[in-house]
């Protein structure tokens, strides 16, 4: 799989609804959600009310649901409310992580797991063979349209190698800093999803995700 997946931290909020479904028409199929609970990072952002209105009128578009919160579990019901494609919580924040991927999974929701550019792919060692995906932060969380971190690309190329050596099933999704000039060299590595918000929502949305799209997809 390799697919965009915009992130509506930086879009338009009055227009949320038209920016999705001019997006759609170009054949985006998955929308990015990050939830900030000014804890776990700095910033404040969406909650389970606007999953459950993007649900509602796009019902074919898949929530990919980035939880950036303390105390992941205890939200885990509300955001499974959406019906949405995953569920992912940072591992800085849990500390069973077990427990949590087997829980998201119990609701019927595909369960990844996200790490802060600090946090070494080691500590997913024993996870790897059950979760759905891993999110590689590749800029602090809390705000969009930060620079990428460039180490990050050594973490995706050992999860894309441990990936392929162990046969683990697991996808790689990729967050923050992702532009037209990162992509392909993050495509490379093993990336599967690219996360993009101020590269989709700054400018014209269209030209922008049809350009990162085409280049993921091989089509240029
Ligand atoms: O999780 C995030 C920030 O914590 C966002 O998904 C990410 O930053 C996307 O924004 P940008 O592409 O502008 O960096
Ligand atoms: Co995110």
């Amino acid at each position: 799989m390799k697919e965009i997946a915009p992130s509506i931290l930086s879009a338009d909020f009055c227009n949320l609804g038209e920016q999705l479904k001019a997006l759609k028409k170009e054949g985006m199929e998955f929308v990015h959600i990050d939830v900030m609970d000014g804890h776990f990072v700095p910033n404040i952002t969406i909650g389970p009310l606007v999953c459950n209105s993007i649900k509602k009128n796009f019902p074919d578009l898949k929530l990919d649901v980035h939880l950036m919160i303390e105390n992941p579990m205890r939200y885990i019901d509300a955001f499974a409310e959406s019906n949405p494609y995953i569920i992912y919580f940072h591992l800085e924040a849990e500390r069973h992580a077990d427990r949590l991927i087997n829980y998201i999974k119990s609701k019927g929701v595909k369960a990844g797991i996200s790490i802060n550019p600090a946090t070494p792919v080691s500590l997913l060692e024993h996870v790897l063979p059950i979760v759905d995906s891993v999110l590689v932060m590749s800029v602090n969380p809390g705000f969009g349209g930060q620079s990428f971190i460039p180490y990050t690309l050594n973490k995706i190329k050992l999860l894309n190698n441990i990936r392929r050596a162990q046969n683990y099933n697991f996808f790689i999704a990729v967050d923050g800093g992702v532009n037209s000039e990162n992509i392909e060299e993050i495509s490379r590595l093993g990336c599967n999803l690219f996360i993009a918000g101020s590269s989709v929502f700054k400018g014209n949305i269209v030209e922008n995700f049809k350009k990162l799209n085409k280049t993921v997809k091989g089509k240029i």
